[in-house]
């Protein structure tokens, strides 16, 4: 029976196990299982620009301790993490929205705006921030994520 594989896939054997795989022939990747569908062609590089807003608790280690909230922030770093799981928390189970508690919580100037920090693109926030970002689907919120400002939770809105 002729083995009628989907578009953009080619049929290979592997030199050390003989087995057979299967070679998406855009992107060079491959897999053992036959594929059912036709081969995705190279995946984007994902977007150049991403909105999001934050929710940001510093401490007493923040590169600036302090905020529109405290003048001199002296919590501890584990502290921080506590509160910001919390806010987290009430996040998910939808006790608060996200905006509500950032305008409230955040030590970060954008609490104004219920934590909207604009679009932005690669280069624009600390790596961690940014990759914590751009790894966000819309309408997806990341875990605790630290930086030298302090340890954020980050909604991607656009
Ligand atoms: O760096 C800022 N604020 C810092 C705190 C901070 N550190 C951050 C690190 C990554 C992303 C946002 C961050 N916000 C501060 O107030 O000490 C920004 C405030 C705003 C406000 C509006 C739009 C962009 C930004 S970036």
């Amino acid at each position: 029976m002729s083995e009628e594989l989907p578009p953009g896939w080619e049929k290979r054997v592997s030199r050390s196990s003989g087995t057979t795989y299967y070679l998406n022939i855009y992107t060079k990747e491959s897999q053992w299982d036959t594929p059912t569908k036709p081969a995705e062609p190279a995946s984007s590089n994902g977007p150049e620009k991403v909105q999001c807003s934050h929710l940001l608790v510093k401490h007493r280690d923040s590169r600036r301790p302090s905020s529109w909230r405290q003048d001199n922030i002296t919590i501890t770093k584990d502290e921080a993490m506590d509160l910001l799981l919390g806010y987290q928390e009430q996040i998910i189970a939808g006790e608060a929205s996200f905006a509500e508690l950032a305008s409230k919580y955040s030590d970060c100037s954008s609490a104004k705006k219920g934590g909207d920090l604009g679009s932005f693109g690669r280069g624009a926030m600390q790596k961690p921030f940014e990759d914590a970002a751009f790894s966000l689907k819309v309408g997806g919120m990341s875990e605790p994520v630290w930086t030298d400002s302090g340890v954020h939770i980050i909604l991607r809105t656009a």
